[in-house]
């Protein structure tokens, strides 16, 4: 055998040495991490089933969702709208769909406008009647908005607000002081990417959703020492009837199904993501696509080149509405 052959089978040799070597901890490792996310479902599971889960704007969209997927999860729900047939068929619906592997409940309603702060008050003691007490408040409900700020009269301005913003603040507030008293609670908000990066002809509704992070922001603070979790969720585009219920600058709905929201995600994927981030509390979700997060980067990171950005998006989006 030649020098340069015998270094070759020597190496190798080392080289395969190493490998069988690395096996046993790679395999381990790869067994801690299973272990750990095994623990962590199991963690998620236990968060979930039998806790009074309260639900905003269940009658539609991704409330709705949310609705299945806690309901199958096993959580006792509360279901709340302002229409009490929708929320009655879903009651039933979700009935029907029981499968018994896991032991699921009736879900209550509770049915009161966002709106009108006065009627949540006694809608919060409604819903702490049900089970005596709220283990999960799931804001969910909202508005959206189309229209320039020229021509917005400031009523719809605090119409969005009271809904998206003052409603779920009151509700929480209502709902607090008893997860306070247990020391143990946890409080959900649906945000979006709109709370997070303000887009043109969303001035309400951009201006609702910050609010809406900022309060719970706060909140999240003011409460970990006293056994309350605050889950802010902030999702992109969903296929739901949000742009069809949008209002416009004259308080008008504007009825329209936006490209955007059509061909938005599956509102059963996001309840679905919605379910493990509540399960694994966790503070702070965007759940978007590849743009938006870009764009929620370039806001915090080089924000005149996002000013730049949005200009351009207004320039383009005025255009075919003039023409
Ligand atoms: N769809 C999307 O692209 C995105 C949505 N979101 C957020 O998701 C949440 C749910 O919206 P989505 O499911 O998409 O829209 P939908 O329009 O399908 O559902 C909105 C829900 O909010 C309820 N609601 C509206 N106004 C009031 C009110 N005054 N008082 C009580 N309930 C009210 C409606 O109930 P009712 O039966 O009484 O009308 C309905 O159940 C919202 O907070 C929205 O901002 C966030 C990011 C993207
Ligand atoms: C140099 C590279 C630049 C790449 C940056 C791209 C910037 C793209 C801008 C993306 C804007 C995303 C807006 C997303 C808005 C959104 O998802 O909103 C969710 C909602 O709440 C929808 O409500 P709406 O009523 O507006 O339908």
């Amino acid at each position: 055998m030649s020098l340069i052959s015998h270094r070759r089978s020597v190496f190798r040799g080392a080289v395969m040495e190493r490998f069988w070597s690395v096996i046993p901890f790679a395999l381990g490792g790869a067994g801690v991490l299973l272990l750990y996310q095994l623990l962590q479902r199991v963690r998620q599971r236990a968060h979930i089933q039998d806790a009074v889960v309260v639900i905003t704007g269940a009658s539609s969209g991704l409330g709705k969702e949310c609705a299945r997927v806690f309901h199958a999860a096993g959580a006792r729900l509360i279901l709340c709208g302002r229409d009490r047939t929708r929320l009655q068929q879903l009651v039933q619906e979700l009935g029907e769909a029981a499968d018994g592997k896991r032991k699921t409940y009736s879900p209550s309603t509770v049915t009161f406008d966002l709106s009108d702060t006065a009627t949540v008050a006694s809608a919060a003691e409604e819903i702490l009647q049900c089970h005596g007490h709220v283990d999960i408040l799931i804001n969910n409900a909202g508005i959206s908005y189309r229209g320039t700020v020229l021509t917005t009269h400031v009523d719809v301005h605090k119409e969005v607000m009271g809904i998206n913003y003052f409603g779920p603040l009151a509700l929480t507030q209502a709902i607090l002081p008893s997860m306070v008293q247990r020391r143990s609670g946890h409080v959900v908000v649906i945000s979006s990417v709109q709370g997070k990066i303000a887009v043109p002809f969303r001035s309400a509704y951009a201006a609702s959703k910050h609010a809406t992070q900022a309060f719970f922001d706060c909140l999240r603070a003011e409460v970990a020492e006293l056994g309350v979790t605050v889950t802010v969720i902030s999702p992109g585009y969903i296929r739901t009837n949000l742009s069809l219920n949008a209002v416009t600058a004259d308080g008008s709905r504007y009825g329209v199904q936006d490209r955007t929201t059509a061909e938005g995600r599956d509102p059963r994927e996001v309840a679905e993501a919605v379910l493990r981030a509540v399960g694994g509390k966790k503070p702070d979700v965007l759940l978007a696509g590849l743009l938006p997060t870009l764009a929620v980067y370039i806001r915090t990171l080089c924000p005149a080149l996002f000013f730049r950005l949005m200009a351009s998006r207004a320039r383009k989006e005025r255009r075919p509405k003039e023409d």
